[in-house]
Parts: C-alpha cells; sequence; structure tokens
C-alpha cells in the first residue's frame, strides 16, 4: 500500500485549471520531489494533501485514509510541514518552536524535552546552546534544521516540503540535504518535496514527478528521468549536457564493477557512484582501481574504459 495516494485530483479556481488530474502514488520510506516550471502547480497540489487548499475533485490518502475524513488538526498534527524561510514563531525559543506540536499533543514535560534534545543533536545543534535561543539568533542554515526539527518532532510518517532550502546559499543548502537524507533513513519518514533545482531533485529523490500547467508529464525515478524523458519539455528541464555524467551520479560503483584481481595499487570506497570513480580516477591518472569495502578489503575492480562504456547511453 502506498503512503500517500494521490489519485485524478484537480484543483480549479473559477475557469483556470492549476492541477489538472494528476495522480501518483508515494511508497512508504520514499522521496518524491516534484519539479516543474514556475506557477505549474506543485505548492497546490502538495498543499491540498494536509488540506491548506481545499481540492475541486479527485481524492488524496495518506496512510490508507482519505484526508478529507480526517479532521483538519489532526491531519496537520500528522503530517510535518516545512516551508521556505522555516516558519519559525519568532518569540518562542527554538526548544518551544520544536516542542510546538508534542505540546499539542499532550505529550509529558519529560518526553518533549527528551525528543527537543534528541533532534537538535540529530541536527549537529548543541542543545546546551541552542534550546534557549531565538530564531532571529540563528544563521538561515540553523533556522532551516530547526524549522524541520519542528515538523519531524512527533514522528509524522509523512513529511510535506515546499523549497525547504530555496534560500540557503548552495554549500549549507549540499548539507541540509544531506542531513534530511540521514535523518530520512533514521525515521522512515515518507517525504514529498518541491524544489525548482534539479541536482536537488536528483540527489533527494527516489522519484520525480515532472509538472508543467498543472498537469504531470512524468513520475519515474531520476534515472528514467533521464534516459526516457516522456518529451521535450522533460528532456530540456534536466538538460542535456551533462546527462552522462547524471546518470552516472545515480549508480552506484559496486553496480559496475567487475571481480577483483590481484596488483591493483589503488583503492575506490565503494560506496562511491560511478560519477565521483571517474572523476577520481582522472585526478589520480589511473586506469584500474580496486573497489575497497569499509575494512579495506578489495570486493572488486573497476577499469576506466568500463567506466566509459558504462556512461554510454543504451
Ligand atoms: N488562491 C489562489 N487563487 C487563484 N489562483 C491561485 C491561487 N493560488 C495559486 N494560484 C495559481 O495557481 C497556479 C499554480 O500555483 P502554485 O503555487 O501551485 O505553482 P508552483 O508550481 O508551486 O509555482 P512556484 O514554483 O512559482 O512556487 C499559479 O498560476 C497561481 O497563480
Amino acid at each position: 500500500m502506498s503512503m500517500i495516494d494521490i489519485r485524478n485530483v484537480t484543483k480549479r479556481y473559477g475557469d483556470t485549471t492549476v492541477v489538472d488530474n494528476v495522480s501518483m502514488a508515494v511508497e512508504k520510506g520514499e522521496i518524491t520531489v516534484i519539479v516543474g516550471t514556475s506557477g505549474s502547480g506543485k505548492s497546490t497540489l502538495i498543499r491540498m494533501i494536509n488540506r491548506l487548499v481545499p481540492m475541486t475533485s479527485g481524492e488524496i490518502r495518506v496512510g490508507g485514509r482519505n484526508v478529507a475524513d480526517v479532521p483538519e488538526t489532526e491531519l496537520r498534527r500528522n503530517i510535518g510541514y516545512v516551508i521556505q524561510g522555516n516558519g519559525l514563531f519568532p518569540h518562542r525559543t527554538v526548544a518551544q518552536n520544536i516542542a510546538t506540536v508534542p505540546q499539542l499533543l499532550g505529550w509529558e514535560r519529560g518526553r518533549i524535552d527528551a525528543r527537543v534534545d534528541e533532534l537538535l543533536g540529530l541536527f549537529n545543534l548543541e542543545p546546551k546552546s541552542f534550546a534557549r535561543k531565538y530564531p532571529h539568533q540563528l544563521s538561515g542554515g540553523e533556522q532551516q534544521r530547526v524549522g524541520v526539527a519542528r515538523a519531524l518532532a512527533a514522528g509524522p510518517e509523512v513529511l510535506i516540503m515546499d523549497e525547504p532550502f530555496g534560500a540557503l546559499d548552495p554549500v549549507i543548502r549540499g548539507k541540509a540535504q544531506d542531513d534530511l537524507l540521514a535523518i530520512q533513513k533514521q525515521f522512515g519518514t515518507t517525504i514529498i518535496l518541491v524544489t525548482h533545482d534539479m541536482d536537488e531533485a536528483f540527489h533527494l529523490g527516489n522519484r520525480i514527478a515532472v509538472m508543467r500547467g498543472g498537469g504531470l508529464l512524468q513520475y519515474s525515478t531520476p534515472e528514467k528521468i533521464i534516459t526516457e524523458p516522456a518529451d521535450p519539455f522533460v528532456q530540456q528541464l534536466t538538460g542535456t549536457t551533462d546527462r552522462a555524467l547524471k546518470r552516472m551520479s545515480l549508480l552506484p560503483l559496486t553496480s559496475g564493477m567487475a571481480p577483483a584481481k590481484a596488483g591493483l595499487d589503488h583503492g575506490l570506497p565503494q560506496s562511491l557512484s560511478l560519477r565521483d570513480a571517474l572523476a577520481e580516477m582522472i585526478w589520480q591518472g589511473i586506469d584500474e582501481a580496486a573497489v575497497e569495502n569499509e575494512k579495506k578489503a578489495a570486493i572488486g575492480s573497476i577499469s576506466m574504459s568500463h567506466l566509459l562504456e558504462l556512461g554510454r547511453k543504451e
């Protein structure tokens, strides 16, 4: 059963259709990223999941329940929501911000404090110094992390994120994405995220949904979006100049390795992508390397010529 099931959902404002008969399902524990041009209906679509926007027709189920049958307050407590610019309460401390939903749910003080500390720790915000600060005393990146921590406070199964990292500079943004991936893995949260940034979409998405003019053009894995774009618009959006490298960045080195062999001087960690392996081999000036596990034992080998073959279109 899918965690989020969007069926034939349409939203109209007067005569204007802004979301046009969209159907898509997000599996439990997966991240779906929605991309598309400005005004294509991305935010409207995800805001219908927690009923911030009422739909015109169609049905959305979260965890098997039709959202139309769930009281709005309950729905919003159960679905984390993160927006650009974080939306923190300015007159509440970091700890009070994070505690918002647990408090509404009537958790005991001790449980709330423990959860706030746990989340601050997970987001690398030292509880002792950050818990009592106010949002204006934090950097943009720190505010953003508190915003995500607040959305996760009551352990929601589903997290909706609307351009969550849009205001961050590229370095902090990359870090925020990696933090999100690690935490998502740990909690198993199902995430639906809107972005303008295709690199972000490829980095985070198990699946990517491409929207244009309210319609869903393609909903597929990142690899398929690159190798089998549904139409020229999708192709243009993903860009064609570096598609070989983009695809290689999605494939683990282990997927392309040959059996281990003796006599190789260089080793590459098995955690690398094909793209990172290629970059490293160019940098080191080597034609062949061992693929190594965490204990530095060779589990396979990779050659430059094979890597180049793996980057070719099929
Ligand atoms: N309350 C509203 N009343 C009328 N039209 C609206 C309303 N909210 C959104 N729209 C229109 O619906 C369309 C889709 O808006 P939406 O915010 O979902 O797009 P988006 O893809 O998220 O855009 P962006 O990437 O620029 O944030 C836009 O044309 C917008 O002007």
